[in-house]
């Protein structure tokens, strides 16, 4: 199922008549940082309770791709972007669609953990506490929760009013995770959320994303073939800010239809 055009899409829909919800649908999408084009005409769809994973090698366009899904490239001054991207049926480079809604629906996780200097307790209540919740309890009841969703409650819940910087790599990573939870995001956008972590924390965070798709819609970026392969649902391939091939990650990894899909997941580069 290779995904280049917009008849090619209708081609996805034709051939997957499940009642698989769409989140995204992207179309056409090129984005340039001034004269460098670093992303042409991706056009795919993004599934409801999925885990979509990007690969591809270093500067191929992976994250530009991500942080496009929750118009986080836009802070770049010299972005430019064409086509379209629709996120539950709504164009969000229209002119009147409200940024700040779409990043109240669209949560990200980065690479490095990046708690703030504040307690365990303030960084999970961080969003909430901004859309006004004040409420003690609410916030208690909502730090435990989310904590809990994150598989972290148990190692903090004695230790709430501590520094997250006290916290290993692997507990800020599920921490971050948290703090995303807690805003109740539809959508998490993962830009290489164990890059930075041990195989342990890895291993947890792995687990973790498996168990978040059954409430959320997860696109995780990562260098890790074995990753995708383990974790993900679908799998698209970018080369050069092309989407070469997009289909079910098993097909992606045992026959894929693109020589260039095969030659980088066989390790033949990147
Ligand atoms: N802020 C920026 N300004 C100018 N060019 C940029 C900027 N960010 C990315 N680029 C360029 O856009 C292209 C895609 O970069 P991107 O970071 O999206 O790739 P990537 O696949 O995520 O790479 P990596 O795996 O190394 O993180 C590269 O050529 C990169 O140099």
């Amino acid at each position: 199922m290779l995904v280049k055009t917009k008849e090619s899409l209708e081609v996805v829909k034709k051939i997957e008549p499940k009642e698989q919800k769409v989140v995204y649908n992207v179309d056409q999408l090129n984005l340039w940082y001034g004269d460098v084009h670093a992303l042409m005409n991706v056009t795919m769809p993004i599934y409801e309770n999925e885990v979509t994973a990007i690969i591809g090698p270093s500067g191929c366009g992976k994250s530009t791709f991500i942080k496009t899904l929750n118009r986080m490239t836009e802070l770049v001054p010299s972005v430019k972007t064409s086509g379209s991207i629709y996120y539950r049926d709504k164009d969000i480079f229209h002119r009147k669609y409200k940024v700040e809604e779409l990043r109240t629906k669209v949560g990200m996780v980065f690479q490095k953990p990046n708690p703030f200097p504040k307690s365990i307790f303030e960084n999970v209540v961080y969003g909430p506490k901004i859309h006004g919740i004040r409420d003690k309890k609410t916030l208690l009841e909502i730090a435990e929760k989310s904590l809990r969703r994150a598989a972290l409650w148990d190692e903090v819940k004695d230790r709430l009013k501590e520094n997250a910087y006290g916290l290993s790599g692997g507990q800020q990573q599920r921490l971050c995770i948290a703090r995303c939870l807690a805003i109740e995001p539809d959508v998490i956008l993962m830009d290489e959320p164990t890059s930075a972590l041990d195989p342990i924390s890895t291993l947890k965070i792995e687990e973790l994303v498996q168990e978040l798709k059954k409430d959320y819609s997860i696109v995780i970026v990562t260098h890790n073939m074995q990753q995708a392969a383990r974790i993900s649902d679908k799998t698209a391939f970018f080369l050069n800010g092309e989407l070469i091939e997009y289909d079910d990650t098993s097909t992606i990894f045992s026959k894929p239809h693109d020589e260039r899909t095969e030659d980088y997941i066989s390790g033949r580069f990147g």
